[in-house]
């Protein structure tokens, strides 16, 4: 059986004189529980008591409301607790609640799916080095949704180009470098495409900053519908962008590169004026090998093949096969 109506539900506490320091009356007691109720949901704190001697669990009504449950549905142990819980964090939960009756600590963050589908981010904090009555556990709960949020957001913007975005020179490099020592691990191959505007700068000159960013944009846009979600592309600075494919011959990976730049020399460009203009792009591309010492240097090898390509007169795709 649950501990529900721990706290009255009447407003006797209205009729008490200010309690200063500890109650000592079971009014005074009824007074405080019922101001502690309202702190709890005033900073939205809620908390589960069990008796370690009976098992019974008392959970606050605030722990109904993070639930989205009706406090007349009684949850009526921890087993119906945990089937609200994110069927990922359920395993979590457990050994949390095992550990924290073991050690009388917890400090864990996890999500709650409501009845209506939506998720809730709870940080449940438990300390009960120095309970009042050392057969009861007592822990807190806190919804963390909002600070969650803001966290996956701060996140997101922290491996993201503004510009485009696409991911940031930072976030492509780690990508790079967690794929090469997977590569070493495993031996799935991948490869980088190095893509850079022609004459990017005329553009500039030509239509202004602001046409040149909308180029950029729509670059990265074309590189979005052709490549697929587990390719990693990025913006590596200015007016060039590389792209890490996995699990393709080097044909296969020139070929990609190839219809790239097809794709974008056939591409019209407008500026708010109805000008028309068409770019090109030049690509090298470089595979993973067990001869690169780090990840750094596959990315030099496509550096390299792209500068033949500038210099060989632009708008080509240039792999190590076919370096002249
Ligand atoms: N609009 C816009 N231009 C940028 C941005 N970042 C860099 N650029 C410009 O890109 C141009 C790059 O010029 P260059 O490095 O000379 O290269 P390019 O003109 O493309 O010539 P090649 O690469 O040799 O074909 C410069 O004018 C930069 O100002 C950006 O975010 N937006």
């Amino acid at each position: 059986m649950a501990l529900r109506n721990i706290i009255p539900p009447d407003n006797s506490y209205q009729n008490l004189s200010p309690v200063f320091g500890m109650p000592s009356t079971s009014q005074q007691w009824q007074a405080h529980a019922i101001m502690l109720q309202k702190l709890h949901k005033i900073r939205g704190i809620g908390y589960w008591q069990k008796s370690l001697t009976t098992g019974d669990v008392y959970w606050s009504d605030m722990v109904y409301d993070f639930l989205g449950v009706e406090s007349s549905r009684l949850i009526h142990d921890q087993e119906d607790f945990v089937k609200l819980v994110h069927p990922h964090d359920r395993k979590k939960v457990i050994n949390a609640w095992q550990e924290l009756e073991k050690t009388g600590f917890t400090d864990i963050k996890y999500r709650i799916i409501q009845p209506n589908g939506d998720t809730l981010w709870l940080h449940e904090i438990a300390d009960n080095s120095a309970p009042d009555d050392p057969g009861i556990l007592l822990s807190t709960l806190q919804d963390i949704t909002d600070h969650k949020a803001l966290e996956k957001k701060l996140k997101k913007e922290a491996i993201t180009d503004d510009l485009t975005g696409t991911f940031n020179r930072g976030h492509f490099i780690k990508r790079l470098r967690q794929a090469f020592s997977h590569y070493l691990r495993s031996g799935q191959n991948a490869a980088v495409l190095l893509f850079d505007v022609d004459h990017f700068k005329s553009v500039n000159d030509t239509y202004g900053h602001v046409v040149g960013d909308k180029v950029l944009q729509q670059v990265c846009q074309l590189f979005k519908e052709r490549f697929r979600e587990t390719d990693v592309v990025g913006r590596l600075g200015g007016e060039e962008f590389a792209v890490l494919l996995f699990e393709v011959t080097p044909d296969a990976a020139l070929a990609i590169a190839e219809e790239i730049r097809k794709m974008l020399a056939k591409k019209a460009f407008t500026t708010d004026a109805d000008a028309t203009f068409n770019i090109s792009v030049t690509c090298g591309v470089a595979h993973f090998t067990e001869d690169d010492p780090t990840e750094e240097s596959i990315l030099r090898r496509a550096d390299q093949s792209l500068y033949r390509g500038k210099h060989n007169g632009r708008n080509q795709v240039v792999g190590e096969s076919n370096l002249s």
